[in-house]
């Protein structure tokens, strides 16, 4: 098989890196040529997956044509909001009827348009077959080989059997689920509580405020789930639940630790500054905010964590206005 993963960052780099020690024939690409160059020369990601000996069949490159070429199956690792742009500037080298699996997450802001509307209008004209792969996944822990499992959205049977046993191995074990919205949105808001959850940590809250964070912030994504036709009970599974208990307690979430400086006295422009990974969940914030609002849909926690990154809003102030919200069942 001839996999091409879009994408040389954390994620992308480990997906790419598991898919070669599995057989498969792998090309990662990156777009800056001197940072492929040196993944192939030293069989290391040292800026985005440090320590980490790459499978040597691994091939990264920078050239478009050399990477999808003939390919089998496209992986995007590409941060949300670049994904649209990456996706039209390299259209005309993708095959018809592509296989795409996007491993990102987050919601474009400006349209509110999900990864796989993104795709769809990105790739028009080329019918796509789309899957969505989300769930509690740290990409140090994937290229480690530690179990991990995760889930694909796909609502093609055939598309999800496919993505399904390519990706399986013996750690890695992959369920599932034709709701492809609710998996997107899953992933794309527990990133939005993985910073409330840091925010709340990095003040002292303590461990009550994060459990009670972590419940609510699952109520309020299946809240918004329902509303764009997600099924609720997938925010029980991998790609809500799942993906909200690893990224709202695990300190490798860059997310988390968004919050966790701004908790500390940080504002959002040091602690970005200071970051070389993508944190989806702060455009996410806007992204769902304004979303929430044009639906008419109450989003409290992502309301409060819009207010601290965008506008200063102290924390203790937005944790108080949380607790002080009209009392209700729940
Ligand atoms: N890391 C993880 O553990 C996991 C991440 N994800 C998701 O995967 C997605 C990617 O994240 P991750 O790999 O961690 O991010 P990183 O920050 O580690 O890397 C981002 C990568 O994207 C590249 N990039 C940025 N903009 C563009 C662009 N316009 N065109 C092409 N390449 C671009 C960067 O290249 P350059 O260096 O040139 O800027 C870099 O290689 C995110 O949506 C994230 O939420 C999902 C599960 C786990
Ligand atoms: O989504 C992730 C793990 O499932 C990674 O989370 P962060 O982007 O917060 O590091």
């Amino acid at each position: 098989m001839h996999i091409a993963v879009l994408g040389g960052g954390s994620w992308g780099t480990a997906l790419a890196d598991m898919l070669a020690r599995k057989g498969e024939r792998v090309r990662l690409w990156v777009r800056n040529a001197e940072a492929a160059r040196e993944i192939s020369e030293t069989g290391m990601n040292a800026r985005y997956l440090p320590g980490h000996a790459l499978c040597p069949a691994l091939e990264a490159r920078s050239d478009p044509a050399e990477v999808l070429h003939g390919t089998d199956c496209v992986v995007l690792a590409i941060p949300c909001q670049s994904m649209d742009g990456c996706l039209r500037d390299l259209r005309g080298f993708f095959p018809p009827a592509p296989r795409i699996v996007c491993a990102s997450k987050g919601v474009e802001l400006g349209t509110f348009r999900t990864m796989r509307q993104v795709v769809e209008d990105g790739l028009a004209g080329l019918t796509p077959r789309y899957a969505i792969l989300s769930g509690p996944s740290f990409a140090s822990e994937v290229a480690a080989c530690r179990p991990t499992a995760v889930v694909l959205g796909c609502t093609d049977p055939d598309m999800a059997d496919f993505a399904q046993h390519l990706f399986s191995t013996r750690h890695l074990r992959v369920y599932v689920n034709d709701d492809v919205t609710g998996v997107e949105l899953g992933g794309a808001v527990k990133n939005i509580m993985a910073i409330a959850s840091g925010i709340a940590d990095g003040v002292g809250f303590g461990e009550n405020a994060r459990a009670g964070l972590i419940t609510r912030g699952l109520s309020e994504m299946s809240r918004l789930g329902a509303a764009l036709g997600a099924r609720p009970e997938t925010f029980m599974g991998l790609s809500g639940l799942g993906d909200l208990v690893l990224t709202c307690t695990g300190d490798q979430s860059r997310n988390r630790r968004v919050g966790l400086a701004i908790g500390g006295g940080k504002t959002l422009e040091e602690t970005l500054a200071n970051m070389r990974n993508v944190a989806e969940g702060v455009k996410t914030t806007q992204a769902v905010r304004e979303l929430g609002l044009k639906l008419g849909i109450e989003l409290p926690i992502t309301e409060q964590v819009h207010a601290v990154l965008f506008t200063g809003k102290d924390p203790a102030g937005a944790v108080h206005e949380l607790m002080n919200r009209p009392l209700r069942d729940e």
